[in-house]
């Protein structure tokens, strides 16, 4: 037997369901029960019409048998129709468990922020994972129940016509479950290897269909298919391995059950010879005997079925146990934001788990309400972790960001998520239309807030000029569009979602000059704003308009001001300026043809 404790806990949400499947199972046995008596009743009549008569059946002994046959017929009808209801609803309590399963599996990767498992081995468990959960819940897990107790039963009726065979027939019965106990351990452990090598190469599929077109531009297709028939290669002996231990299971189960029923069968006909037996009883014996062992065969077959779902269990039960990186306080309270937030870093450091050094040390600087703050640095300084600090993606390891001086560890997760906007330099748009990728960040938005956000991020420059409009679709990922119009679809999302505290990580990396300096301007980057803004920009034109600029340099804040009182000082913002000059006057010169 073999139950995985965090799965059973969720099967029993679906509790009425399995209750159902556990009673039509047991009511399918019981009619096997009445069917079975109802023909010994009927030959016994037919052997008592003959034993009376002349050698043939007398017509009171067919009259006498009509009556068990038509009971015998109607067990055996009803127990087809409940066999059909315990398939039914084990179905339906596997459907509902399945789509539980996914939504808490959902739920819980919202929840996981930056430290959640990678996209591949998530697929492989929220999609294939959970469908294997079907057998393993709908049919493995209640005929658990009607095994521990149809056998048990039935050998107390067996115990009642003959002793010796219900012994006999207890010992078969009793063999199964401790042959499967010992082989639990090495099956759980085949289980969860097998359930690693498949989720490790379905991550490897997604990963090579996500970067095909760079797999072939590189020439590495012919190493990555090498990699994959490697994974593919893995997984054929784990499921080899599955294989040969649930043989050895199934070899047990399958010789005690010939035995037990072997078994019964030699000593009803013994005792049939000694006359302890009629030939009635000697039916009624063998009928019981086999259906002891009816309710094993079956759960050896659905364990058969259900046992990727034991191994899948072992994903699932990984993946809702991941904690997340941040959670919520148990004081957590909401912030009252009427406005644009005034933000605080305050000695903020920041270490990597398991890196060497801080990525941020002792970093500190205030933006005044509705403020455009500019961060620039080095590739490495550490600008992304400064954004992902404020948006409380993670904690810092010491000091903390405040936005109106309360402390974000002590604000609900939901209000800074629905407070913030963030537009990162990869776009991830969804697959739908441009117009229905905007909406989502807003769905109450009023049409003349989706015009204003459409034209500030200069959108409906592009989409005038195709056929669709606003209305053609993104494609997958948003593969129908350019770098720079999945970047103004994002803005746009930014501009509808009318939050207070914006977040643009390189947003306007691909736009051109003319549109970067218009989208700039619709989002009021520079002078006071509806939003407090933070951007990580390497073009001089975004950073120019900004009202503050924090200079980041190996983790430390080097420099903080406005971009102008900087310009002056000849430190590093200065030299970054003049570097960027030097190459636009470069690039700008003419050359002679
Ligand atoms: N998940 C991580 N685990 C460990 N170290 C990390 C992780 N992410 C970033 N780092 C390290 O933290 C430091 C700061 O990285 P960060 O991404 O914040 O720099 P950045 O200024 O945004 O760089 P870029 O401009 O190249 O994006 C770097 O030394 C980087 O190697």
């Amino acid at each position: 037997m073999f139950v995985s404790q965090p799965i059973l806990r969720l099967a029993l949400t679906a509790k009425w369901y399995l209750g159902a499947t556990i009673l039509a199972g047991l009511g399918a046995s019981a009619a096997a029960v009445g069917a079975a008596f109802s023909f010994a009743a009927a030959v016994a009549a037919i052997l008592g019409s003959i034993q009376t008569g002349s050698g043939t059946a007398d017509a009171s002994g067919t009259a006498a048998m009509v009556a068990p046959l038509i009971w015998a017929g109607v067990f055996t009808l009803a127990r087809t129709g409940l066999l059909w209801l315990r398939d039914q609803f084990g179905t339906l309590a596997a459907i509902s468990v399945k789509s539980r399963v996914r939504s808490q599996l959902m739920n819980h990767l919202f929840t996981l922020g930056p430290g959640r498992p990678g996209a591949g081995g998530t697929q492989a468990t929220v999609v294939d994972g959970v469908e294997h959960l079907q057998a393993y819940v709908g049919f493995y897990l209640p005929q658990l129940v009607v095994t521990a107790i149809v056998p048990a039963v039935l050998v107390g009726i067996l115990a009642t016509r003959d002793f010796s065979v219900a012994l006999v027939v207890l010992l078969g019965v009793a063999t199964v479950p401790l042959a499967q106990r010992l082989w639990n351990r090495m099956l759980g452990e085949r289980a969860e290897e097998h359930w690693e090598a498949f989720s490790a190469y379905s991550a490897r599929i997604t990963d090579t269909l996500k970067g095909i077109d760079t797999l072939v531009a590189l020439g590495a297709a012919k190493r990555q298919g090498k990699r994959l028939t490697a994974d593919a290669e893995k997984l054929r002996e784990a499921t080899n391995a599955n294989l040969r231990a649930s043989l050895g299971v199934s070899v047990v189960t399958a010789s005690a059950m010939s035995i037990g029923t072997a078994g019964a069968t030699v000593l009803a006909a013994f005792h049939a010879a000694d006359g302890s037996l009629n030939t009635a009883d000697v039916l009624l014996v063998l009928f019981l005997s086999a259906e002891c062992f009816r309710p094993l065969q079956e759960l050896q077959n659905y364990w058969h079925e259900g046992f990727y779902g034991i191994a899948a269990a072992a994903g699932i039960n990984r993946v809702l146990e991941t904690k997340p990186t941040v959670s919520d306080s148990p004081d957590a309270f909401p912030l009252a934001l009427s406005g644009p937030p005034a933000l605080e870093v305050k000695a903020v450091g920041f270490t990597y788990p398991g890196a060497g050094r801080p990525a941020l040390q002792d970093v500190s600087f205030t933006v005044p309400a509705g403020a455009t703050l500019a961060v620039v640095g080095r590739s490495g300084a550490g600008k992304s972790t400064l954004i992902q600090l404020i948006l409380r993606d993670v904690d810092p390891t010491t000091g903390a960001v405040l936005l109106n001086e309360r402390n974000l560890r002590s604000l609900p997760l939901a209000q800074i998520r629905r407070a913030a906007a963030r537009v990162a330099q990869d776009i991830v748009l969804l697959d739908g239309t441009i117009a229905e990728n905007i909406r989502q960040a807003n769905p109450e938005a009023t049409d003349a807030d989706f015009r204003e956000a459409v034209a500030g991020a200069r959108v409906t420059e592009f989409t005038d000029r195709i056929p669709g409009g606003l209305d053609s679709p993104v494609g997958e990922g948003g593969a129908l569009l350019s770098g720079g119009q999945r970047q103004r679809v994002a803005l746009a999302r930014a501009l509808i979602s009318r939050t207070p505290l914006l977040v643009l990580d390189e947003a306007t990396s691909a736009l051109d000059a003319e549109n970067e300096a218009l989208i700039t301007e619709a989002l009021h980057l520079g002078g006071n704003s509806r939003r407090t803004t933070v951007v990580i920009a390497h073009r001089l034109s975004t950073v120019v308009s900004a009202d503050l600029v924090a200079v980041l340099d190996d983790g430390r804040l080097v420099e903080f001001g406005a971009p102008g009182d900087l310009a002056g000082q000849g430190g590093h913002w200065a030299q970054m300026l003049h570097a960027q000059l030097a190459d636009v006057s470069i690039a700008g010169l003419g050359t002679r043809s």
